[in-house]
């Protein structure tokens, strides 16, 4: 066999040792597409699959999916939470880099025509305009004009991803993603005052409101990941809603040089927009000491500073 294809790969039910109560229906049928292809999941692409349905299914309740729905999946790998969502009446935009998968949740669906499966690297692709012209071409009867991202991500690229759609509140109302579960605690649940808050939290609850759903215990897939995931909803601002700050690009701009210097008092490292003593008496005007340091500001405080020390 060619190119690292190998016969069996993969465990049979009797072996899978701390497997978790489960429909056997689903591991067969995670087992069965991926035995077909003789492939050997790869690591470098993030690939574990769901072996558990009633994960997919939560998965798609919490993004509240309603018929006649778009969804984005990002990498679908053997299409079991595709499956789902396809039984659930929504239309399936699916993005997958790898093309052995590709092609095999093309043939799981072929000839639905409520799947389209794009070969491509989501870090890379033109989501919004694949999604604006697959939004466009829907029906107006649907009940809801945006969009939804239903993915069992790699953990690999889950900043990529969120950095990506979470700003497209215009496009996307609702993101839920099985996320790495440190990932999903360290985006949905940490709050300002702890020591790994970054500016990547202030960057989530700038364009969303996100919520921690369930752990997922690492038991549920296959190969097994070294550690558990957990299902995160972000519901996404509109531009309306965003935090009124002059200019986004100055905003993110100000919070990444504020994290720069994470050990330094913010009058020191944002000494490059404004004086020392300007930054002091912002600080003290927003109801914080003159002596604070970037993880002691919420989203909120930064915001009021941000318009208070830069050039509006
Ligand atoms: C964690 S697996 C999940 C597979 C499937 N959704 C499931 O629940 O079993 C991640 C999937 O994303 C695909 N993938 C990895 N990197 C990707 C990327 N940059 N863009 C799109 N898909 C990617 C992998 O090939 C794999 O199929």
């Amino acid at each position: 066999r060619r190119g690292g294809f190998r016969r069996r790969l993969l465990p049979c039910i009797a072996c899978a040792k701390g497997a978790p109560s489960r429909n056997p229906d689903d591991y067969h049928a995670t087992l069965r597409a991926l035995n077909t292809r003789g492939r050997t999941p790869r690591k470098s692409l993030g690939q574990h699959y769901m072996l558990n349905n009633e994960i997919n299914e939560q998965l798609v309740a919490s993004s509240s999916v309603e018929e006649g729905d778009l969804v984005l999946e990002i990498g679908p790998g053997t299409g079991s939470l595709t499956n789902v969502l396809i039984n659930a009446g929504v239309t399936v935009l699916a993005i997958e880099k790898d093309p052995h998968m590709a092609s095999l949740v093309n043939e799981r669906f072929a000839g639905n025509d409520k799947l389209k499966v794009l070969q491509e690297d989501f870090v890379k692709c033109h989501i919004r305009s694949h999604m604006s012209s697959l939004l466009a071409s829907m029906k107006p009867s649907r009940k809801s004009r945006y969009a939804k991202v239903v993915s069992n991500i790699p953990f690999n690229i889950s900043t990529d991803v969120v950095k990506q759609v979470l700003p497209m509140g215009d496009i996307f109302s609702e993101v839920v993603l099985l996320l790495q579960e440190e990932t999903a605690n360290r985006l949905s649940v940490l709050s300002p005052g702890t020591s790994e808050y970054r500016p990547i939290n202030v960057f989530v609850n700038f364009y969303s409101v996100p919520e921690y759903i369930a752990n997922v215990p690492r038991s549920n897939f296959f190969p097994q990941p070294k550690v558990d995931a957990a299902i995160v909803r972000f519901k996404l601002k509109q531009a309306a809603e965003y935090p009124p700050v002059t200019s986004t690009k100055s905003f993110f701009s100000m919070v990444k040089s504020a994290f720069n210097g994470k050990r330094k008092m913010l009058r020191k490292s944002l000494q490059h927009l404004n004086t020392a003593v300007d930054i002091e008496n912002a600080l003290v005007g927003i109801g914080l000491p003159s002596n604070s340091r970037p993880e002691d500001l919420t989203m909120d405080d930064f915001v009021q500073l941000h318009n208070m020390i830069t050039p509006g």
